[in-house]
């Protein structure tokens, strides 16, 4: 069976993306739990990775979710120490994260180099860990886009996009800083029932409107790389969508 076509939804602006992500969000983490599902979620760093956090919390409705029985992971993390500005879990921890009630045993970071002897080193335990988890069967995984179009830390033309054999992966020499980060591949993002891209602002618009281009390719845009088998939503403001027909 064929993967449905990408959903575009539109909003004014930031913050109603952000908080129409959040309230599908909750919608659909409390649907799959009715249903018997364990969710696994991925989550993404960047504005809006932080942006949808703090939307749900301010939803009174996100009780509706059991939150200790999420998972989380994150689709790819900066190689810095725990606790770095930088780091997308630090910044999504600063959104609120950790007031939502989850299980701190299923919110599985990436080491950094105080706990990892390299990248390729905490890369292999990331997918190790997913491995061993049931990870991989996501409910939803989150992206971010640059302006240069990539997603998650897989850059345009970058090697990394090029390993098949591993759910994650080390990135060096990313074009946006830190240089050295860990990734998902696509093989392991690529095995979600929802796969949703959080983006707003004018400087995405060209990004947007290259991923969603009929025969857009992943080497160039690797925003186009990414689907769900049930839903693929971009969740898109006003500015970032200025580009699409
Ligand atoms: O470096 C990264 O960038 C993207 C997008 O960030 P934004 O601030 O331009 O929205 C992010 O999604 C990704 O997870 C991250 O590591």
């Amino acid at each position: 069976m064929s993967e449905p076509s990408p959903e575009v939804l539109r909003h004014p602006d930031k913050q109603a993306t952000a908080d129409a992500a959040a309230a599908q969000l909750v919608s659909t983490l409390a649907t799959a739990q009715r249903e018997g599902r364990e969710p696994q979620v991925a989550l993404t760093g960047g504005s809006m990775g932080s942006a949808i956090i703090a939307s749900v919390l301010a939803r009174p409705d996100h009780a509706d979710v059991d939150w200790s029985r999420v998972t989380v992971w994150w689709g790819d993390e900066r190689y810095l120490p725990a606790g770095d500005a930088e780091r997308n879990d630090t910044q999504n921890d600063a959104a609120g994260l950790g007031s939502l009630g989850m299980d701190p045993a299923r919110v599985h970071r990436v080491d950094g180099p105080d706990r990892a002897a390299s990248v390729e080193a905490s890369a292999q335990a990331y997918g190790d860990l997913i491995r061993q988890e049931g990870g991989g069967e996501f409910e939803v995984v989150m992206f971010g886009v640059g302006p240069d179009g990539h997603i998650a830390s897989l850059f345009p033309h970058h090697p990394a996009q090029r390993v098949f054999d591993r759910i994650a992966v080390a990135v060096h020499d990313s074009p946006k800083p830190p240089p050295d980060r860990v990734t998902l591949t696509f093989e392991a993002l690529n095995h979600a029932r929802e796969v949703w891209f959080l983006v707003a602002g004018e400087d995405k618009a060209q990004a947007v409107a290259a991923a969603l281009a009929p025969g857009a390719d992943r080497w160039d845009v690797p925003a186009s790389g990414v689907s769900g088998g049930t839903a693929t939503r971009w969740f898109v403001d006003e500015a970032a969508a200025a580009d699409l027909p």
